[in-house]
């Protein structure tokens, strides 16, 4: 099997760029295959792995529980921050100069990071989520300090329809002066899916504007559903 890195490499980012920056979101298929997966989940259950474990209906973020991962981050988790990251920010960076916000976002992930240190935005934010039955996460978006990358990923790690039903991954557009508008996916086991964090900037007839979005999770009708989290800046708390 390849490694993270080659297997990255070797996608035609120039397509991901275009469809994430077009529409706010894109699916890659088969990103990590059924091992890596399997992994992250059995990890789940090791303490050490992890800095806070958050239990969403205390918070009323919705029900079901996440848990943040410590630094050093497992390589695999670091290896996606730092390579996606890179092909990525010049999105970002499109999106800072199309909204007219005068931000621009460095070129590797270790000085976005230093950014964020520099902000007291000490520590880790990529997390693996746990839904039973029920379970779901209200629409919102990751933000964690004044420093924040505008894009991040997800991966669901087991197999919608099979070890779980309901439990889909929902990104609403909210236009302006409009009704808002949803987009429903079911990504498959190991697909990364690459999505922004709060806005995308559309080109209207007076320039661009911008469209407001938000993420969640439908409750799932049965079984167990994981995920896992990749958010490029790092948080205050
Ligand atoms: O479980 C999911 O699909 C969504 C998780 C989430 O909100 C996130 O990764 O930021
Ligand atoms: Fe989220």
């Amino acid at each position: 099997m390849e490694s993270i890195a080659n297997r990255l490499g070797a996608l035609d980012w120039n397509i991901i760029r275009e469809d994430l920056h077009r529409k706010g979101f894109v699916t890659v298929k088969n990103v990590l295959n059924d091992d890596e997966c399997n992994g992250l989940i059995q990890n789940y259950s090791t303490a050490s792995c992890y800095r806070k474990t958050i239990l969403m209906e205390r918070y009323r973020f919705g029900l079901g529980e996440y848990k943040y991962f410590s630094y050093p981050l497992p390589s695999l988790v670091q290896t996606f921050r730092e390579q996606v990251y890179q092909h990525i920010a010049p999105v970002a960076n499109q999106w800072m100069r199309e909204a007219g916000i005068e931000k621009q976002f460095p070129r590797t992930h270790a000085e976005m990071i230093s950014q964020c240190h520099q902000n007291q935005q000490l520590h880790p934010t990529p997390l693996i989520l746990k839904y039973g039955k029920d379970g779901f996460n209200t629409l919102h978006q990751d933000l964690y300090g004044d420093i924040y990358f505008p894009i991040q990923i997800l991966f669901v790690l087991n197999q919608a329809g099979r070890d779980f039903t309901g439990g889909e991954f929902v990104i609403t557009e909210q236009i302006p002066r409009a009704q808002s508008k949803a987009n429903v996916l079911s990504p498959d086991k190991g697909d990364m899916v690459i999505f922004t964090t709060s806005f995308r900037p559309v080109r209207g007839s007076k320039g661009f504007y911008r469209v407001n979005m938000k993420h969640g999770v439908s409750p799932l009708h049965s079984g167990e559903r994981y995920s896992m989290g990749i958010i490029f800046h790092d948080a205050l708390s």
